[in-house]
């Protein structure tokens, strides 16, 4: 017959048959029937009685294994079956199947077969407790062409879930006749199984129907612990006691045994034909559907299975018919090829399991990655040095900001300048050192020609010598005279008006003018700054000041005339400094080239006057912005020195250097750009009262105060952010469009910011298109960021399309530097664009560029003796990214989940796909009580089989009535999975 040694190719293995004889029962004995049958190797059979010499190799079968009746069922299952077994806990689905005539001893062998293979099973769950198992547990019978749960009371009929719609119509009509036949045909089967017992006299307790149980094992992968390895392994085994295959001529011949005979027929033929068809290799048509039996056994006949056949054989002369006929099924059987493969599907617990388990090591991970890198260390330490030091020039920057409000205080209220000088504590190296500039070109001089540090600036507002001028001296808060700007319009009104009535008498009005040093200005006479017709206005002072003095103001025709000697004078200052920056000559401070300032004892009592001297104001504003301006440059370049070497070694790109600029820089400059042209809005509303609507939150007296405010972090805010907020949320569009438009028309820019702080006004400031002003406005080209901040309103807050810029630039890195989700996901929902949270953005987006930076350097960081680099943790993020994502469809909706997706760089489209299919996935997973429940229902069994309780009607029918006792099991749910 051939070689019957299972063979595979590839992945295909042959059906492995064997082949076993009963021994002679007692009542065989008695009637002296001897053992036909011998086995003349561990593989052979042959008949014994004597044929003629040509037709021995007829009587002669070879298969997979062969036993004798002298063989013992553990002999059987370990040669023969317990191969199935190991299959099945690798993941490889098995079947084994008893073939044979009725009382040939097919369920006697399944009985041990099953129990040998359930302990094996739980033998092989103790051995290896770093897997994890989940044990499955079903039965059933078909019996006359209908299947039913036999671990369920529930008598109903099971349907198979493969069946088409149509089928199933049909089918259930059918089943609803059969079943109630099937009920009648119980009653007589039992009437008929008494008689054939009595006839046959061969096996009491025959079975008319086919028994299948069902053990399916999921487990991890046997390499699982310590690797990232995703899904679980999920095999099934099946136990298949057949009925007798005798065949219907041989059963009875009338009534209820015929048509059971038909029946059994019918699923033993069609599995007959299916075996035939699939031995000679058809490819085509194979009848699997012709019966429930083939239907529910077609992977374990021709698919994803390994398949195990015993064949058993009575030993007597008088069924050699049956036993050939058995013989020839099991010799078709064996040429019959499978395509077993390992199943590996997603458990739902063992993937949360899993998942739980790789999180916890990724943040442990995370958690040591950065302490152990020394450079990124020496990083870190370098970073905090530089944070100081930004903060010290921080400080000192706030320190000018601090004058400048001072100024324009003093200059609103008629008050003398004073400056604060905070003693600089820590950092007195750097607030000692030369922060000098050249005013003009931006390098360095000798020190004769420098700018001043803070101290210097002292000077310039010391005391005069004439106690005439001890007005300048005050350092207390001077009296607002005016219109007060941040009262509302009402009262403000109500006082100018008052004023104007009582005050129709001009009063005396004294301009003090400091010029130059005859030093400062190349050694010439500061009087000769003086055209012949002013010098007589001016006299000079001790110290080298000059003092600009109207006596006597009673007519308004003479202040507009010494107030003209004023401009012509200033223009000539401003002539003589512009000239002295573009020559040779020695250097003009700038910081002390002018000031003037309204004498206390001067009222603003006339409309006209203060509007007539508001236009000087902006100059004598812009003159001392510009030097203060300058000292926040010194400032501003030292900050970006110390910036740029916490870059190194990198150099960021255009982009990393706009993202990464600390926006509160940009809001002061904006602050020290704005501030004159806002006051002089301010004047103009004091004088314009009709012009003016009242609001006081877009008072610009009120935001100047508050400019002050956030500068000394003063609590108290009138200002609220939320109106600043519901501005830029109406005008985001128009921000938007300003800052992509990339334009260099500071003046439109200012117009703009100006006109949304106060978009109540009447009447933008067109002063900004006047190209005099924007020359002697310092960081003009610096306004597109700057007027962004300055619009959201409160420093180092972003508007959302500049933050969400900024993340976006983040994701990047993160991509680029394959930064772990689990940081991702805690710093994205931490930063969300807030005061104060650009610091941290910043910080950010310097260490990611710094590492892209090294990375792509090649400069090597290493950890733990090991090169990392982009790639090595590329694979592991991926894994990390694919397993977080399905974790989250448990716990989160899916507009929560976007969020996270976002910080890890996922395809939102694509996701949304996936998550579609997984959330499919998920709802479909299975009870687990069910599961939990079959595993304990398996334990007891084994402890039944263990205290050899079996019956005479073997393992299966004592097994049935076990679970069915139990009436725990809910067949149905097991059934949808198997079939
Ligand atoms: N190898 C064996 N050793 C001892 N006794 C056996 C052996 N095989 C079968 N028997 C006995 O033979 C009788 C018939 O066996 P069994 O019930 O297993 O046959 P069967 O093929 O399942 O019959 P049916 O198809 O009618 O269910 C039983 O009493 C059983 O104990």
């Amino acid at each position: 017959m051939g070689d019957t040694t299972p063979r595979s190719n590839g992945n295909e293995d042959r059906i492995s048959v064997s082949v076993r004889v009963r021994p002679l029962s007692d009542k065989e004995r008695a009637r002296r029937d001897v053992s036909e049958w011998e086995c003349i190797s561990p593989n052979t059979i042959k008949y014994k009685t004597t044929l003629p010499e040509s037709s021995i190799s007829l009587d002669t079968y070879t298969f997979h294994k062969v036993f004798g009746d002298g063989c013992s069922t553990q002999q059987v299952y370990e040669a023969a079956i317990k191969q199935a077994i190991v299959s099945v806990v690798s993941g490889i689905n098995s079947s084994v199947l008893a073939y044979g005539q009725t009382s040939s001893g097919k369920t006697y062998t399944m009985t041990g077969i099953t129990e040998y293979a359930i302990r094996d099973i739980y033998d092989y769950i103790d051995k290896h407790r770093d897997r994890e198992f989940v044990l499955k547990f079903s039965a059933m019978e078909i019996y006359n062409e209908i299947v039913r749960d036999l671990l369920s009371t529930d008598n109903t009929p099971l349907r198979l879930l493969d069946d088409r719609e149509k089928g199933i119509v049909i089918e259930k009509l059918t089943e609803e006749i059969l079943t109630e036949r099937s009920r009648l045909q119980e009653l007589l089967s039992i009437c008929a199984a008494e008689r054939t017992t009595k006839e046959t006299s061969m096996n009491e307790t025959s079975s008319r129907s086919h028994q299948i149980i069902r053990l399916t094992v999921e487990s991890s992968p046997t390499d699982y612990v310590g690797t990232n390895r995703s899904g679980t392994l999920v095999a099934s085994v099946n136990f298949v006691d057949l009925a007798g295959s005798e065949r219907a001529s041989h059963a009875l011949t009338a009534g209820t045994r015929l048509r059971e005979g038909g029946h059994i027929n019918r699923s033993l033929l069609t599995l007959g034909t299916v075996i035939r068809k699939l031995s000679k290799g058809i490819n085509g048509y194979i009848p699997y559907r012709d019966s429930k039996l083939t239907r529910i056994l077609q992977k374990s006949l021709g698919g994803n299975a390994r398949t195990y056949i015993i064949c058993t054989i009575s030993p007597t002369r008088n069924h050699v018919e049956q036993s050939k006929n058995t013989l020839f099924f099991a010799s078709c059987a064996k040429q019959v090829t499978t395509n077993a493969q390992v199943n590996v599907v997603m458990s739902d617990k063992i993937l949360v399991k899993r998942l739980q388990n790789e999180l916890a090591r990724m943040e442990n991970e995370l958690r040591s990655f950065a302490p152990n890198t020394m450079l990124l260390k020496e990083r870190e330490h370098q970073i905090e040095q530089m944070d100081k030091k930004i903060k010290e020039l921080t400080r000192q920057r706030d320190i000018f900001q601090s004058h400048i409000a001072n100024l324009l205080k003093s200059v609103g209220k008629d008050q003398p300048l004073t400056i604060d000088i905070d003693p600089a504590p820590e950092s007195s190296d750097i607030a000692n050192n030369d922060l000098v500039t050249d005013l003009s070109a931006g390098s360095t001089y000798e020190n004769s020609n420098k700018l001043r540090p803070i101290e210097s600036f002292k000077h310039i507002f010391q005391q005069p010598e004439n106690p005439e001028d001890n007005f300048l001296l005050d350092g207390n808060i001077p009296e607002f005279i005016g219109p007060d700007p941040c009262l509302g319009w009402e009262e403000i009104s109500s006082r100018v008006d008052t004023e104007n009535e009582d005050n129709r008498q001009y009063h005396k009005k004294d301009v003090n003018l400091f010029i130059p040093t005859s030093e400062d200005i190349g050694g010439k006479s500061p009087m000769s700054l003086f055209e012949n017709g002013d010098a007589e206005l001016a006299s000079k002072e001790e110290n080298n000041e000059l003092t600009l003095v109207t006596v006597d103001n009673s007519h308004e025709d003479d202040l507009r005339r010494k107030i003209q000697v004023l401009q012509r004078t200033i223009d000539r200052l401003v002539g003589f400094i512009e000239k002295s920056n573009g020559s040779s000559e020695p250097h003009i401070s700038k910081s002390r080239s002018l000031q003037i300032a309204r004498s206390k004892s001067c009222s603003a009592t006339s409309a006209a006057t203060s509007h007539f001297l508001s236009n000087k104001v902006d100059e004598e504003i812009m003159l001392h912005f510009q030097s203060g301006n300058l000292e926040c440059e010194v400032m501003s370049s030292q900050l970006n020195e110390v910036e740029q070497k916490a870059e190194s070694p990198s150099q960021f790109n255009e982009m990393d250097k706009e993202l990464a600029s600390p926006p509160q820089f940009d809001e002061t400059e904006l602050k020290t750009m704005l501030l004159p042209q806002l006051n002089k809005l301010e004047e103009e509303t004091i004088t314009s009262p009709a012009k003016f609507e009242i609001d006081n939150s877009t008072h610009l007296g009120c935001f100047q105060d508050k400019l002050s405010d956030w500068e000394f972090h003063v609590p108290k805010r009138k200002f609220s952010r939320e109106h600043f907020q519901i501005h830029q949320m109406d005008t985001l569009d128009e921000v938007e469009s300003v800052i992509d438009s990339d334009t260099e028309d500071t003046a439109s820019v200012l117009n703009f910011v100006v006109k949304m702080n106060g978009r109540s006004r009447t009447r933008p400031s067109k002063d900004f298109d006047d190209p005099m002003i924007r020359a002697r406005t310092p960081g003009f080209k610096d306004m597109r960021r700057a007027r962004v901040i300055s619009f959201h309103g409160v420093p180092g807050a972003l508007l959302p399309c500049q933050f969400e810029r900024q993340q976006r630039y983040m994701v990047e890195l993160w991509d680029t530097c394959n930064v772990p989700l689990a940081h991702r996901s805690y710093f994205f929902l931490l930063i969300k664009g807030e005061l104060g949270d650009s610091v941290y953005l910043d910080l950010e987006l310097r260490r990611l560029s710094f590492l892209k930076d090294t990375f792509s350097t090649g400069t090597r960081i290493t950890e733990d003796g090991q090169n990392l680099t982009l790639d090595s943790s590329l694979e592991a993020l991926n894994r990390e990214r694919e397993m977080l994502s399905k974790k989250m469809h448990k716990k989160f909706s899916w507009r929560e989940r976007e969020k996270y997706y976002m910080a890890w760089g996922i395809d939102l489209k694509s996701k949304q796909r996936s998550t579609q299919l997984a959330w499919q996935l998920w709802t479909n997973t299975k009870d687990m009580n069910h599961i939990r429940e079959s595993a304990t229902l398996v334990a007891k069994l084994i402890g039944l089989v263990e205290s050899n309780e079996t019956s005479k009607k073997g393992f299966g029918l004592n097994f049935v009535g076990l679970f069915k006792s139990r009436k725990s099991h809910n067949w149905n749910d097991t059934t949808s999975t198997v079939m």
